[in-house]
């Protein structure tokens, strides 16, 4: 397992703010939305509080999942795809949310089915930036993102210990 060199802690006071930050990038292109497709598991989480501000109801998702070991990507498996209906048109109208992008390739594998939706994410780094139409804040490749659903409280050492010989 290789360790990212960086750490990006995200709390759920920052996370809430970001994705509301999101809703407002998003409310800027001021079109009509048919719908939303979140991106299990991490994009359900920014997916209910983007369709809440922006007044989204119908939501579908797309189950994807990749990294199974921690920080290693494995392959990627479709669990689960999206509904015709929404398929229509290239996905054109249809709002795809994710928490982050990374080398992109669950973003790319998405994209494949609806090659004219449009793709949010909280986070983006410069992999999968590309593959994004609208994100709040970039971190370098080598950094980690670490979601509040996935951490909870421990002892930290004082700095002055951990930082003795
Ligand atoms: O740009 P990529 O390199 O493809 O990585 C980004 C994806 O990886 C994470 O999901 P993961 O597959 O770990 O599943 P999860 O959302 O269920 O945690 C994250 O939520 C993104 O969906
Ligand atoms: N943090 C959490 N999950 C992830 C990341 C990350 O930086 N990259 C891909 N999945
Ligand atoms: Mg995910």
């Amino acid at each position: 397992m290789s360790l990212p060199e960086k750490a990006f802690p995200v709390s759920w006071d920052q996370f809430h703010r970001d994705a509301r930050a999101l809703a407002w990038r998003i409310a800027g292109i001021q079109r009509e939305w048919r719908a939303m497709v979140a991106i299990t598991r991490g994009g359900l989480v920014p997916a209910a509080i983007i369709c809440r501000e922006l007044g989204i109801r119908l939501i579908e998702t797309v189950c994807v999942a990749s990294y199974h070991d921690y920080t290693e990507q494995g392959k990627l498996h479709i669990l689960k795809g999206i509904g015709d209906g929404l398929l229509e048109n290239g996905g054109e109208g249809v709002l795809v949310v994710d928490d982050l992008t990374d080398t992109g390739k669950t973003a790319a594998i998405v994209r494949e089915m609806m090659p004219k939706a449009h793709f949010a994410t909280v986070y983006a780094k410069p992999l999968g930036r590309p593959l994004i139409d609208t994100f709040v804040t970039e971190v370098s490749q080598d950094t980690w993102i670490y979601f509040p659903w996935d951490m909870g409280f421990t002892y930290q050492e004082p700095i002055a210990k951990s930082h003795r010989g």
